[in-house]
């Protein structure tokens, strides 16, 4: 390698994909992104082509790897991708045996309930809870109705994005831990996936893959690829990655990202989670040769893609930033309230069945109070998740915002209203994919650990300071918790 290292990153999101180039002091020297189509077959399916993620993925890499001049300049790729989604392919072939299932779907929500009485050992165990959100009710479901999945016999793979695209890049079929611990498949302390879990949901074992760490010499992309043997050195799922991108490396430390759905992350450090009301405990990360670190998380289903339904779906806005302009019209919602349950709720409700809603319509409704509700029921359930977290012994103290949908300085300010706490933004909201660049940089070596690869490749951050609102927080929370109660 001549230059400086630098360091390639794959973020496979929901919604698109998308290739960085970091240099050791998190420079960004190159970046791609292609758009991933979203499938909706019927009310609740939610399906992703895992050939258009991978070539789509490819595409991005080349893209970027070519810029830099060439594989040989490229020290590590570090991998982060959207969680849960899953994909069974043929090891043989190589080929998928059936549209991947994403995280959103809520397909399998009566083989959740059928299990019920299992869920407080499941939660003990994997931090997890019976939702539909989680890989293994999938898997069960693919075999059940998926004819080429289940006459894949000793062919048929299993994994989540990460997996799938490592198994494109490498050859070798690999979860990291952090991916894994999504599944319901694996216990918080384990290194494999356990025996009687796979049992419980009627998962081949042998049709998973191995559990690696998130940081450390994993693996080689195939020379054929990008023209030269690039080390892989990092691999972890996206909200994971958000957490060591925002510099959260210490118990207490809270990041939010913004994404297609909205997730918190709190670290816990090494130790284990305690099963939390409404929340889910699960692996943060782990590098090689060091003890694994775990994270309290509120996973909200809808965010970045409420705005998305407003502009492609209803036609509200032309834009996303059209959405803060329209909210910043009016002086407040004018009454209306929207649950935005488009894939049921999440964190901390969990109502898989919940669908969206609208109150407090009436003829002085105008397109800005709809748009301001819409960014309004961002808050309201941070609001709620706060006090999940601080009811689960780890509360707040600020809150380190990320994202595409953070660039929205009217919501940026309601959340530190809403929370009543400090919000700070960094100058660059791609946190996803900067925190599997500082996890590549020190799998590959180039920083002894975390903290001195976090220190040197995370930018500054801008401060929204939370305002005395007192009766209208009050008033917006009441006609908010009233919608969740009729949902
Ligand atoms: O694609 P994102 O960024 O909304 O992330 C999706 C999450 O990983 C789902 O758990």
């Amino acid at each position: 390698m001549s230059g400086e290292p630098l360091i390639l990153v794959l973020d496979s999101g929901t919604s698109s994909t998308r290739a960085f180039l970091y240099d050791t002091a998190g420079r960004i020297h190159g970046q791609a992104s292609r758009p991933i189509t979203q499938h909706y077959p019927a009310p609740g399916l939610v399906e992703h082509d895992a050939d258009e993620i991978w070539t789509q993925s490819r595409a991005c890499l080349a893209e970027v790897i070519a810029a830099a001049g060439g594989a040989s300049r490229i020290a590590a790729l570090g991998l982060t991708n959207q969680r849960e989604t899953l994909v069974a392919w043929d090891r043989r072939t190589g080929r998928p045996l059936a549209r991947a299932i994403v995280w959103q779907d809520r397909r399998t929500a009566d083989t959740c309930d059928a299990l019920r009485g299992h869920e407080p050992e499941i939660e003990r165990r994997t931090g997890l809870r019976l939702d539909p959100y989680f890989s293994a009710t999938k898997m069960a479901w693919l075999l059940e109705h998926g004819e080429a999945v289940r006459s894949a016999g000793d062919a048929l793979a299993f994994g989540t994005i990460d997996s799938w695209l490592l198994f494109n890049l490498t050859g070798d079929h690999l979860s990291d831990v952090s991916n894994a611990s999504r599944t319901l498949l694996l216990d918080l302390d384990g290194t494999a996936f356990a025996e009687d879990l796979c049992d419980l949901f009627a998962v081949p074992r042998a049709a998973l893959p191995r559990i690696v760490p998130t940081a450390g010499p994993l693996g080689t992309l195939k020379p054929a690829l990008f023209g030269g043997a690039i080390p892989l050195t990092a691999s972890i799922g996206d909200q994971q990655s958000a957490t060591v991108g925002q510099g959260c490396l210490s118990p207490g430390d809270t990041k939010l990202t913004l994404g297609t759905g909205a997730f918190v992350l709190t670290n816990l450090g090494p130790g284990r989670p305690a099963p939390a009301a409404g929340l889910l405990g699960t692996v943060l990360h782990q590098v090689a040769g060091h003890p694994r670190h775990h994270a309290l998380e509120g996973s909200v289903f809808v965010a970045g893609s409420l705005v998305k339904w407003l502009r492609d779906n209803l036609g509200l806005v032309a834009s996303a930033a059209e959405t803060a302009e329209l909210a910043a019209s009016v002086p407040d919602n004018g009454g209306v309230t929207l649950l935005p349950a488009l894939s049921g709720l999440g964190a901390p409700y969990w109502k898989p069945d919940a669908t969206a809603a609208i109150t407090g319509l009436t003829f002085a409704a105008t397109r800005a109070h709809l748009a301001r509700a819409a960014l309004e029921s961002v808050s309201h359930q941070m609001a709620d998740l706060a006090a999940a977290f601080a009811a689960a012994d780890a509360p707040w103290t600020r809150l380190r915002l990320d994202g595409g949908m953070s660039a929205n300085d009217w919501l940026a300010q309601d959340l530190a209203d809403m929370c009543r706490l400090p919000v700070h933004r960094p100058a660059d909201v791609e946190t996803t994919a900067r925190g599997a660049a500082i996890m590549a940089a020190v799998g590959a070596g180039l920083y002894p650990d975390l903290e001195q690869a976090a220190a040197a490749m995370t930018p500054a951050t801008h401060r929204f300071e939370p305002r005395d609102l007192a009766s209208q927080r009050a008033s917006r929370l009441g006609a908010w918790r009233a919608l969740v109660e009729r949902a």
